[in-house]
């Protein structure tokens, strides 16, 4: 299973948000959330990372063991087929393709998953001005079997960024707001270095010690099976 970055030593830890770069030493918060051992699901909890190796982008299908309902995060568009049929295989009920924020270098797989599983919803927060079935606000809550996830804005990377946090499993998904030893880009239109340091740190770095992230690409290898 991949996490977020595993730093191993203590390295100088360099988040840079377009042109600001701040430097972290490893015994802060963020390596401590690192470091810590692979997530203990609970047993009705089903997690499956994905990855598209065109894109460096992940997927996260979780689903509800009992229940059989199921939702997919970032799906991306060339992959949906490989993605329907995961879910068919595994006999889920896709309730929602999630978004983490819309995208400016690749289309979002949920219109596609939409068809090839009727019944799917396409989800996003509001703030990303995207189309969708439902719109998502600060706070909601993403419910699938006895499973949820709420809705953390992480406004920087794009306005309309949001990670979501399932605080039962200890796990929260960060979009781009929170790659892996360093952050979303903040140059493309809508960016904001400032608003994404605050993001980061208001929203993710607050998270609890034992919480692992998950982020939506992976560009340099930086994780490993
Ligand atoms: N550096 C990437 C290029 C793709 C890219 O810009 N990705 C975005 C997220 S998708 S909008 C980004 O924020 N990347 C972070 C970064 O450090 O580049 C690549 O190597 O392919």
């Amino acid at each position: 299973m991949l996490r977020t970055t595993v730093g191993r030593s203590n390295a100088l830890i360099k988040l840079t948000f377009s042109g600001e770069t701040l430097n972290k030493w490893t015994t802060s918060l963020f390596l401590r959330k690192m470091m810590t051992r692979a997530p203990q699901f609970t047993s009705n909890f089903f997690f499956r990372q994905l990855f598209d190796r065109e894109s460096c982008t992940y997927t996260y299908l979780l689903a509800d063991v009992q229940s059989k309902e199921a939702v997919i995060i970032d799906p991306v568009l060339e992959l949906a087929e490989r993605d329907a049929q995961l879910v068919k295989d595994l006999e889920f009920n896709l309730k929602y393709a999630v978004n983490t924020h819309m995208h400016a270098d690749h289309i979002t797989g949920s219109g596609l998953l939409k068809k090839l599983l009727p019944g799917c919803k396409s989800v996003i927060a509001k703030a990303s001005g995207a189309q969708a079935d439902i719109h998502l606000e600060p706070g909601d809550d993403v419910k699938f079997g006895s499973h949820q996830m709420e809705v953390r804005p992480t406004p920087g990377h794009t306005n309309g960024c949001v990670t979501y946090v399932i605080h039962e499993q200890g796990i929260a998904f960060t979009g781009d707001a929170l790659l892996i030893r360093g952050c979303g880009r903040t140059d493309f239109q809508e960016g904001d270095a400032k608003t994404l340091y605050n993001s980061v740190y208001q929203h993710i770095f607050s998270l609890p010690d034992h919480f692992h992230l998950f982020p939506a690409h992976d560009y340099k290898g930086n994780a490993s099976e």
